[in-house]
């Protein structure tokens, strides 16, 4: 008879969704399972991402054999707890635009009137650059609009961090954790100096200044697990775990393409790139995280789908199916306003039909060549912050799309490799919590996955095209 094998949990409380994996400790073997659905919105009660966390654990066969477990989850979102603990409202999260005059007001109002001093002196200070995503800015609109509920609120903190404390059999407010990955995002914790910038929340929150979650090492544990005892990772931001779960190194870009498109690094030393494009976020192993977002991904593909009335396979084969340009038709995906480029109240354009463009081929191999294309310019603004390009790896949902596989060599201008599909922001906690329960100084070596190859000759003229229209619309 073998012996029993140890298993760790790893939670992705991701926008659209909570996958929970369970896998061996020892070899990463995955062993099972879950999922479930969070609800349509860019506001949504925290419960809603407990309740999904609950039914997609089940679907996973429980955790009773479970040794320890970690969270990873959408960055950035603004969870605001009262001195019981109770929510106050409900999680702006990352994809929610209304701070976007919060965020300009506070770059202005730290370099003294001057925006420009602004954006350096918050380059400076903590590597970012205000908009609309990160956490402080939805402070400041939390402080203007809603100050009663500023005002209640006595802490603050992100999905990840609220779910593994609701997880936590010690829920009072002084045991909130986060770690460097996902407090990077909030635009009040530096990365390059580790530490918490209370003055620019109290700036954020008009001179509130709420709790806000201890800052966990990459491999502490901050609990146990209501009800089982296991013992609780720090967890981290979704990006973070997915650089985790691929075992990402120096020379790795990852691309990922969920709800987000984001275009991130591993790097040794932190980037403050005062143009706002690249945020100099940590990772979840004590290096950084240069990385680049949109608020258009995935769901460019499913709006085109949608328009077009058929599925994912259908629409990846009419873009296939379509000349590359797409005759010169193109789609700037400003589906939801967009954050990179800074455009919140942004709307997509079509550009470029004529009686030859309007097939739903031509449509299809637009919207995928659009929303490479935004990927691309992240691509290239890593890159001018000095990071080297080794490889690059395409992740999230929409990197399923055969489409998406077979021109991004293109449109990126390098091979591109492709892991098979999977959680690899779930794995990525997961290898957390089998870390924290190891207590070694890295992360156990799991088994990586293979990796399938995509090359293509270059995409002549179809960033240029794409650059020339966006230029004129603006998206706007
Ligand atoms: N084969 C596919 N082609 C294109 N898009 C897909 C495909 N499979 C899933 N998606 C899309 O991927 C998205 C979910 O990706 P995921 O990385 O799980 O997102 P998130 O982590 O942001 O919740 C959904 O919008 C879904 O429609
Ligand atoms: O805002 C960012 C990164 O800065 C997003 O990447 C969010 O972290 C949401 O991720 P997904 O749910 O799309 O994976």
């Amino acid at each position: 008879m073998s012996a029993a094998r140890t298993l760790v949990a790893g939670v992705d409380t991701s926008t659209q969704a909570c996958k929970v994996v369970i896998r061996d400790a020892t070899t990463g073997e995955l062993v099972r399972s879950g999922r479930a659905a969070h609800p349509d919105g860019t506001a949504v009660p925290p419960a809603a991402w407990e309740a999904a966390f609950t039914a997609a654990a089940e679907e996973a066969g429980g955790l009773d054999d479970v040794a320890a477990l970690a969270v990873g989850g959408q960055q950035h979102g603004m969870v605001c707890l009262d001195a019981d603990g109770t929510v106050v409202r409900d999680a702006l999260l990352w994809n929610d635009v209304r701070s976007a005059g919060a965020a300009a007001d506070l770059i202005t109002e730290l370099g003294g009137g001057d925006e420009a001093a602004g954006r350096q002196a918050w380059a400076d200070a903590v590597g970012v650059v205000p908009v609309a995503s990160f956490t402080g800015t939805k402070l400041r609109w939390l402080a203007d609009a809603e100050p009663d509920n500023a005002d209640r609120t006595a802490a603050v903190c992100l999905p990840h961090d609220w779910l593994t404390w609701r997880l936590s059999a010690d829920r009072r407010l002084d045991t909130l954790a986060t770690d460097r990955g996902d407090a990077s995002g909030t635009a009040y914790w530096s990365a390059r100096t580790g530490e918490y910038r209370f003055d620019l929340l109290e700036l954020a929150m008009r001179g509130r200044r709420p709790a806000v979650p201890r800052v966990a090492g990459p491999a502490e544990q901050v609990g146990v697990l209501a009800g089982t005892g296991a013992l609780l990772g720090p967890g981290t931001g979704d990006n973070a775990a997915a650089a985790l779960g691929l075992a990402a190194r120096p020379g790795d870009v990852i691309v990922s393409i969920g709800t987000s498109g984001v275009v991130s690094a591993v790097t040794t030393t932190a980037v403050a790139d005062v143009t706002g494009t690249v945020a100099g976020f940590a990772d979840a192993t004590g290096n950084h995280l240069p990385l680049v977002a949109t608020l258009n991904a995935a769901r460019v593909l499913d709006a085109a789908a949608t328009m077009l009335g058929v599925d994912h396979a259908t629409l990846s084969d009419l873009a296939l199916s379509a000349p590359s340009g797409a005759d010169g038709l193109v789609l700037v995906p400003y589906l939801e306003g967009e954050r990179t480029p800074n455009l919140p109240d942004a709307t997509g354009a079509l550009h470029g039909l004529t009686l030859r463009t309007a097939t739903p081929a031509h449509l299809a191999r637009a919207a995928v060549e659009g929303l490479l294309c935004g990927l691309a310019d992240g691509i290239e603004a890593v890159v001018a912050q000095g990071v080297s390009v080794e490889r690059v790896l395409l992740i999230g949902g929409a990197a399923r799309s055969a489409a998406v596989q077979q021109l991004a060599p293109g449109i990126f201008g390098r091979p591109v490799l492709v892991p098979p599909p999977g959680e690899y922001v779930a794995d990525g906690a997961a290898r957390q919590a089998a870390w924290t329960l190891s207590g070694d100084a890295e992360p156990p070596a799991w088994d990586q996955p293979g990796l399938q190859a995509f090359e293509a000759a270059p995409a002549t003229g179809v960033r240029e095209r794409y650059a020339e229209v966006r230029g004129r619309t603006d998206g706007q």
